[in-house]
């Protein structure tokens, strides 16, 4: 708490207690799935929506009950626009397209979009828009409005926000708005943007990694102890990306060592945390098939300049950056079999409360029973149409307040 009783922002650890989270609860833009576009939309199959949102509203009640305080995104994301004209812009000119769209349809849905009250033009941005939903009828002198396949979208959907955690991230007191890796996504942080641009909670926050040129998503980024950062980088985050995150937080003086993880470069193994998040303050839960390969470079700052060291195994190079003896893993001692299937659905994905506590899905028996036995308390959640778009607890949450470590 700061001095006036509001909350502080920011977090310097995955375990501080955590106080505020910022969650999307799955809408409209999920019922756009179909079998024709879930791939590029990145889902793994199609969620059954009214379900989801239970599993979803379960989530956060489970986070309100233990003191935590739930942002929704599409409630921020309304907020702002109502608070800033400046935000509707911004909102709008983002989502229109002309390229696609040609400039007489851009600039007619474009005036459409201004028009628009505050939540109905949030539900657009997020759950996008067809060529059947245009209020712009097919008489236009619009030849892309009359070429198109009504189901076309005009706007697209954006079915994964519901993984915050990838949009943005905190660390010490400043937010990162990050640069999401593949089209399905790369939208999402406009609208992260906007919100910690004009959302009244949020004027005065700065900002980390402003440049944000080259991918960085926020699943890859583990604040392993404060000033000690490790990212994945594999199929979203590139060494150029994780390079200039280490460079941006050095200068900004937000870490002085950051640990560079390569993980395969495929959909199981997307982000770091599909492999490892950390459930205490020196332990780790981590997929046993990568515990003896996972490795890591070290890029520490220096007086005059960075020095660069590794790769090593991971973690031992983890336990030397974070000052401990060793860090420690908790031993899933999964067969390969079970092991491959639970990391597949989440089970190493686990968002922590507090050291020690962590929220996670219930179908992944054998990695909780495991965490159990070690003295980890598990809050089970189901997550059976959560988990059809391959995210966790610790991915559908970005903490936007931990207690400091
Ligand atoms: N931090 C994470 N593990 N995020 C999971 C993101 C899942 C999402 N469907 C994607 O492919 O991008």
């Amino acid at each position: 708490m700061s001095a006036d009783g509001s909350l502080k922002l920011g977090a310097n650890s995955e375990v501080g207690k955590l106080r505020a989270v910022m969650l999307h609860r799955p809408g409209d833009e999920l019922k756009r799935l179909t079998p024709r576009n879930n791939d590029q939309l990145l889902f793994d199959g199609l969620p059954w929506v009214d379900r989801a949102q239970a599993e979803h509203d379960a989530f956060a009640d489970l986070l309100r009950s233990r003191g935590v305080e739930v942002l929704l995104l599409a409630n921020v994301l309304t907020e702002t626009l109502s608070a800033s004209g400046a935000a509707r812009m911004q909102g709008i000119a983002a989502a229109v397209d002309s390229r696609r769209l040609g400039h007489a349809l851009a600039g007619d849905l474009a005036t459409y979009l201004r028009g628009i009250a505050a939540p109905d033009l949030a539900t657009v941005l997020t759950a996008g828009m067809t060529f059947d939903e245009l209020p712009i009828g097919p008489s236009t002198t619009s030849l892309v409005r009359r070429m198109h396949h009504g189901a076309d979208f005009v706007i697209d959907p954006l079915p994964n926000l519901l993984f915050t955690r990838d949009s943005s991230f905190w660390i010490g007191d400043r937010v990162a708005i990050t640069s999401l890796a593949l089209p399905a996504r790369v939208r999402e942080t406009s609208l992260t943007d906007l919100i910690y641009a004009f959302h009244p909670r949020f004027l005065g926050v700065r900002r980390a990694y402003e440049s944000h040129t080259a991918p960085v998503e926020g699943g890859d980024v583990l604040l392993l102890a404060p000033g000690v950062v490790a990212v994945g980088v594999g199929e979203r985050t590139t060494p150029a990306g994780a390079e200039a995150l280490a460079r941006s937080l050095f200068e900004d003086d937000l870490a002085h060592t950051v640990l560079v993880v390569p993980i395969a470069q495929n959909r199981a193994t997307m982000h770091l945390d599909t492999v490892c998040t950390m459930v205490d303050v020196d332990a780790v839960v981590m997929y046993p098939g990568v515990q003896d390969s996972l490795s890591a470079f070290t890029i520490h700052r220096e007086d005059d300049g960075v020095s660069i060291t590794g790769a090593d195994p991971f973690l031992e190079a983890a336990a030397a950056a974070m000052g401990i003896g060793k860090l420690r893993v908790i031993d899933t001692g999964l067969d390969n079999v079970t092991a491959e299937r639970e990391q597949w659905d989440d089970g190493n994905n686990t968002l922590a409360l507090e050291p020690g506590v962590v929220v996670a899905y219930e179908r992944n028996v054998e990695t909780n029973a495991r965490l159990s036995a070690s003295g980890v308390e598990v809050l089970a959640i189901s997550g059976s149409e959560l988990g059809s778009g391959r995210g966790g607890p610790r991915c559908m949450s970005c903490p936007i307040s931990r207690d400091l470590a």
